[in-house]
């Protein structure tokens, strides 16, 4: 039952397994009492036959009961098979949603969010439908197909042999529909999916798109992708359309041909009427289960597309490994190291060569260096977003790779260039994945950052709610909730990233005299932009392709009248 990429989900299936049981126990419950039905027709037509009033209404009595116990075990199976498929569905959910928080962030830098989306959401929603069909409807209707059909048999095998013959060639049928509806499956998960990125990725920047008047381009390009969308849609439907009527025919056919060798039995005296009414109520009751079986084969065909882009997540390994000795990095003092550092993001494309630098507890470097030089790339090897291909990375003397990601990233204060505002309280962005607010250490970080004072002027002060990108909030405004955020952990290193696009004159001053404060007594790196950054940093390190050229401080390096002369220049003195 459970084959190919279906079996992926095996660990989901068995959690749920005293579910599935109940839900079985109510399935046989049910198809013990289907052939009852017919045999309770051919008494009932008997009975009419004879004129019998008492008899009629005793077998109808009978008949309601059947009815009544058949009820209740087909609710019993629908709410258990309910159950048990949507636990699966939240199982499967909360696992590959967790997988995805172990990939690191080279992971997302290809990664298209709304496909992802739509993955976890659509696709495992597929997955449930069918996990519960197939654990109800379509069990019971393989054992009302045996069940029926043995009954069949034991009323009149020849007319039985007749029917069955055309159920192989409606077997293969069924098949062949499958195996085509699961590649237009494909396609068709795959184009909706496009669908969901590229809506994502417009509507996350519709700034860009407003500010280049391009709503026409977007409004043609989203059109294309819909259309194709659509065609993908009408081919997997026009086949299901194709499917239904040639199986509906088979059946009708075959009915007819029952009929006339019921009759020709009848004649032989090989069969009494009520015993062909029997045969034929228990055929009619065989339809429905024959539909509903090729249904739900050609979903479980179909929805194998949507495991296996399910599972596609689930297979991708998180390329930052950590040891399983890895000890809890204890509270540091600050002092970080690159040890004859190598790395690349792409093999054969080294972006650092040997990278050597010390930096002592307490001090500020300004890491600058014309674009693409790999200041950012600094920065991230001391995060451990990634790891060098050579050398060591060194936090107060210890390697990085030997610590847990964790609480080596709880040191480690971060102020990126553009600030995220998560949907929620400024208080809950300010203590951003902590599930215990502390108010008052929330407006002491505030007020280092100087965002108190602003946050107080709101109606709803720390707790006024901003949007998912904190459109309510100005640049300088984020900026400084984006200190708090980095201060409230009390850092030992901080990493800037300061901010190219200006801000006003007033809240510049802000933003710069909230770093200042926080860098205090901390190691900070930053990867500087604004010339009174630089100059008061205790070290400039001058970076260019890669490699460090100059290092000291702003008079020192004019001084010395190189490469960060010249640069200064450039940048600066006009
Ligand atoms: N995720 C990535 N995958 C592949 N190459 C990358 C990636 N990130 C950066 N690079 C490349 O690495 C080099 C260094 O980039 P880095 O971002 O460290 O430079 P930078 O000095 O911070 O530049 P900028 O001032 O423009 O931000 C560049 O050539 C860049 O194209």
């Amino acid at each position: 039952m459970i084959a190919g990429s279906y079996r992926q989900l095996w660990p989901d299936l068995r959690s749920q397994w005293p579910n599935f049981l109940r839900t079985f126990v109510c399935v046989v419950g049910y198809v013990v009492t289907v052939p009852l039905l017919p045999y309770l027709a051919g008494q009932v037509t008997t009975a009419i036959s004879q004129g019998d009033v008492r008899q009629t209404a005793y077998w109808m009595g009978l008949a309601v009961l059947v009815f009544l116990i058949q009820n209740i075990f087909l609710y019993g199976e629908k709410v258990w098979a309910i159950r048990a498929s949507l636990s699966v569905v939240l199982r499967l959910r909360q696992r590959v949603y967790a997988h995805l928080h172990r990939l690191g962030i080279d992971y997302f830098a290809t990664a298209k969010t709304g496909d992802l989306a739509y993955r976890l959401t659509e696709d495992i929603d597929r997955i449930g439908e069918v996990v519960n069909k197939m654990s109800q409807q379509f069990i019971s209707c393989v054992l009302q197909l045996i069940v029926l059909t043995v009954y069949i048999f034991y009323l009149n095998w020849q007319l039985t042999l007749a029917g069955l013959i055309i159920a192989p060639l409606m077997g293969w049928l069924i098949s062949l529909f499958g195996q085509r509806l699961l590649m237009l499956s494909r396609r068709s998960q795959s184009e909706m999916s496009s669908l969901s990125a590229l809506m994502t990725e417009v509507f996350g920047s519709i700034r860009v798109v407003q500010a280049f008047a391009a709503q026409d381009y977007e409004v043609a390009r989203f059109s294309q992708e819909a259309e194709q969308n659509r065609r993908a849609r009408y081919r997997t439907e026009h086949l299901t359309a194709i499917q239904y009527p040639v199986v509906g025919f088979l059946e009708a056919i075959s009915i007819m041909l029952l009929f006339l060798l019921g009759g020709w039995q009848i004649s032989l005296g090989n069969l009494q009427p009520q015993a062909l009414v029997s045969f034929l109520v228990a055929v009619v009751l065989l339809i429905h289960p024959i539909d509903l079986i090729a249904q739900h084969y050609n979903a479980y065909k179909q929805t194998e597309a949507s495991v296996e882009r399910v599972f596609e997540l689930m297979a991708i390994a998180p390329t930052l490994h950590q040891n399983a000795d890895a000890i809890t990095l204890p509270r540091v003092t600050g002092k970080v190291e690159y040890r004859h550092v190598d790395f690349a993001y792409e093999p054969g494309k080294p972006v650092l060569r040997d990278l050597c630098l010390l930096v002592e507890p307490g001090q500020v470097v300004a890491l600058v260096g014309p674009s693409g030089a790999g200041k950012t790339t600094i920065v991230n090897l001391l995060a451990r977003f990634y790891d060098p291909q050579a050398g060591q990375v060194r936090v107060d003397g210890v390697d990085l790779r030997q610590v847990t990601v964790t609480s080596l990233r709880r040191q480690i204060g971060i102020v990126p260039q553009e600030t995220t505002l998560f949907s929620g309280t400024l208080a809950q962005n300010i203590a951003y994945g902590q599930t215990e607010l502390d108010y008052d250490a929330i407006a002491a970080a505030a007020k280092i950052a100087n965002a108190h004072d602003f946050i107080s002027q709101l109606s709803q002060g720390y707790h006024t709610w901003v949007g998912e990108r904190g459109v309510n909030l100005s640049g300088g405004q984020r900026q400084r909730i984006a200190i708090a955020r980095a201060v409230l952990l009390n850092p030992r290193i901080l990493i800037l990233d300061e901010a190219t696009s200006a801000l006003d004159s007033e809240s510049e001053a802000l933003v710069q005299e909230a770093l200042e404060r926080v860098m205090q007594n901390r190691t900070a790196f930053v990867i500087a932009h604004r010339l009174s950054t630089i100059r008061r940093a205790n070290r400039i390190i001058f970076l260019e392709q890669g490699e460090i050229l100059e290092s000291g401080t702003h008079d020192e390096l004019i001084a010395q009248a190189g490469r960060y002369a010249q640069f200064y220049a450039q940048q600066f003195k006009s």
